[in-house]
């Protein structure tokens, strides 16, 4: 397993909300004007062998699988025509929600840290190099839980593509080589009890490019 792609520098995990239409609708939320941004400390990275743990409390714990963006050469103010040539690679990730304490945190207005950013809630998969996947417009990203498929859709429904994210983070946040930035979950995100074991992929063209197993506990 190699990450050293992303511990190596570990400067930031950026996540993207709300960033596929039909999870918009099934959530019950307006399509964003712009990017809804979110952040992970580095401290919630597992990698394949470590175990997705629920933060005492959560009584909804929520699974996302998203295309997790590697950036390889940093920038800052970066045009959409210059986005992509930041992009190291990919990595089939998890943005582990306790749904409960988000709602909560929503409904009084508050930030979204215990939610998102708690250990264990940043499950990676291995690196893909950026030249096996040549088109990012319909990237097929499942996930299963004991084998029931759950999600499964394609960066199709994405509302901000890759260039237009990566562009409008580098406008308040200068980009750094070993940046990871979660590009939002396709709709069924949903519970995941302990005990149960998480699988999820990428395919490109019909081929699996990544996947990754995570027990819950
Ligand atoms: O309730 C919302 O507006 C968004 C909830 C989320 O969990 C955002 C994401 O992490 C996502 O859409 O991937
Ligand atoms: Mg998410």
């Amino acid at each position: 397993m190699d990450i050293s792609k992303f511990r190596q520098f570990g400067k930031k995990i950026i996540c993207i909300g709300r960033n596929y239409k039909a999870l918009a609708a099934e959530q019950g939320n307006p399509i964003p004007k712009s990017p809804i941004v979110f952040f992970k400390p580095t401290t919630s990275y597992i990698t394949p062998g470590d175990d997705i743990k629920i933060p005492p409390g959560c009584k909804e714990f929520f699974h996302e699988v998203e295309l997790g963006v590697v950036i390889g050469s940093g920038g800052k103010n970066v045009s959409e025509d210059e986005a992509m040539d930041l992009v190291a690679g990919y990595s089939c990730c998890l943005d582990m929600t306790c749904w409960d304490f988000q709602c909560a945190a929503k409904a009084d207005g508050q930030p979204w840290a215990l939610a998102k950013g708690f250990d264990t809630a940043c499950p990676v998969g291995d690196f893909i190099s950026k030249d096996k996947v040549k088109d990012l417009s319909d990237v097929r990203i499942w996930l299963k839980i004991d084998g029931t498929t759950k999600q499964d859709s394609s960066t199709s429904d994405m509302i901000f593509t890759v260039p237009k994210i990566i562009s409008y983070l580098s406008q308040y946040f200068t980009l750094e080589p070993g940046d990871l930035i979660l590009t939002g979950s396709p709709a069924g995100a949903g519970p995941v009890a302990s005990g149960e074991t998480i699988e999820a992929g990428l395919e490109v063209n019909g081929e699996t490019v990544s996947t990754i197993k995570y027990p819950v506990k």
